[in-house]
């Protein structure tokens, strides 16, 4: 049902659905997509209402019965039991059928069908019936088969009223041309203020039952593109909580916190943690000279150095603050953290971003302190951390352009 509603949802948008549920002239008819995804809907629906209505039905024909065999003149029923036990067949069959794919596939159809045969019973037996006082019985009994067709099967009107008009019309018809030829009681009047009033009535029940499920549906959906909205938005609003906006890398909060996850593991491991503190030397220089804008597409590009250095999947490359950019590096020794600094250091200076106010190059280099260590009980992440910053320190301190490894 998920899928298929979203997928019903992609092709019609919300303003559609929107303006569907706001249509003075309500059509008991969706377009495409969503006609599908409701039919679906309400047959799921339908059928466990079916269920939960077998016992009713069995109840109502029972108590039917009874009322006839109380009423009836003794002697007088002749065909009548037979096909009166044509109900009992029919809710049997409901009852077998009710577990089967048959009738989760095509719901409308097999109810429809044996609603067609329940109302073709329902016309024929009072015709059968020839005390006059058993026979109003008959055709009030009739009536109530056209109340269950319309509204205790959940079919929708057009197929309740396929049930009742596409076998009732033809049944009036041949009855009103062989009735005096094969010799049967046909009470017009009681057919009119049962069968067709019944039917008139229901079909307008029925109609506006349909219409308030689809404006249910119709509701049901937006909620559901709410709740989605709403994820999405939650989903974004978390990606911006842990993501730079500027250089796209994991911001000073996600990496305190893969920090935090990775020392603990490296810690249980038993296994090295390095830390790469990297800063662009005379940013500020930079800035003045090319222009603040500049200054963010030369970080830019920076970020894209450092995502690529991030190669395995615990790796991260973040952006500490300001012109600071950090590469979270679990599971490696000094000595290799050292050649990755130095790999990035060597791609920066391959970038070739020109920096006319540098004091130790003509392009935009970097001061790399490196740092790792082998978590211990007593230690702390802000260890690591610290002696990354005092390597980064001496990088500057000793001319920029530098990796120190500590
Ligand atoms: N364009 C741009 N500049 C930034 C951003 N964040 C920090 N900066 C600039 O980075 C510069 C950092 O200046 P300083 O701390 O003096 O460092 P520096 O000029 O790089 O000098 P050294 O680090 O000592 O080589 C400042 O001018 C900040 O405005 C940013 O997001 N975009």
């Amino acid at each position: 049902m998920e899928s298929r509603s979203s997928r019903a949802t992609e092709a019609v948008p919300r303003q559609r659905i929107e303006r569907l549920l706001n249509h003075s002239r309500f059509r008991l008819r969706f377009p495409a997509p969503l006609e599908a995804t409701y039919r679906a809907y309400h047959d799921a629906d339908a059928l466990r209402v079916f269920r939960g209505s077998l016992g009713y039905l069995v109840l109502l024909y029972l108590a039917m019965a009874g009322a006839a065999l109380a009423v009836a003149p003794s002697g007088q029923l002749g065909a009548w039991p037979l096909l009166f036990s044509g109900f009992g067949l029919l809710i049997l069959i409901g009852w077998l059928l009710v577990r089967s794919r048959l009738l989760q596939r095509f719901y409308q159809r097999v109810v429809c069908a044996l609603a067609a045969l329940a109302v073709a019973l329902s016309m024929i037996n009072p015709m059968l019936v020839t005390d006059p006082e058993f026979r109003v019985l008959v055709y009030i009994g009739g009536a109530y088969a056209v109340v269950v067709v319309y509204l205790g099967l959940s079919l929708r009107l057009p197929y309740a009223m396929l049930a009742g008009w596409g076998v009732g019309l033809p049944l009036m018809a041949a009855g009103y041309a062989l009735a005096p030829r094969l010799g049967l009681a046909i009470d017009w009047l009681l057919v009119l203020a049962t069968f067709v009033g019944a039917s008139v009535l229901c079909m307008v029940i029925c109609y506006r039952d349909e219409r308030q499920s689809r404006r249910v549906f119709l509701q049901a959906e937006l909620l559901r593109l709410d709740r989605e909205h709403i994820a999405l938005l939650a989903e974004e609003l978390q990606k911006q909580a842990l993501v730079d906006g500027l250089t796209g890398l994991a911001n000073r909060r996600q990496f305190d916190q893969a920090l935090q996850r990775e020392w603990g593991r490296a810690h249980r491991e038993h296994r090295p943690l390095a830390l790469v503190f990297a800063d662009i030397d005379h940013f500020k220089a930079y800035n003045d000279y090319f222009g603040h804008q500049e200054g963010d597409d030369c970080m830019r590009v920076l970020a894209g150095i450092f995502r690529a250095q991030a190669r395995r999947a615990t790796d991260l490359a973040g952006r500490y603050g300001g012109e600071e950019f950090v590469l979270l590096l679990p599971g490696v020794m000094l000595a290799e953290a050292a050649s990755r600094a130095e790999l990035l250091a060597a791609a920066v200076r391959a970038a070739s971003l020109p920096h006319p106010r540098s004091s130790c190059a003509n392009t935009v280099t970097l001061s790399i302190g490196v740092a790792a260590m082998v978590p211990t009980q007593d230690g702390s992440p802000d260890e690591l951390v610290r002696r990354a910053d005092q390597a980064l320190y001496e990088a500057k301190a000793a001319g920029r352009n530098r990796v120190i490894a500590h």
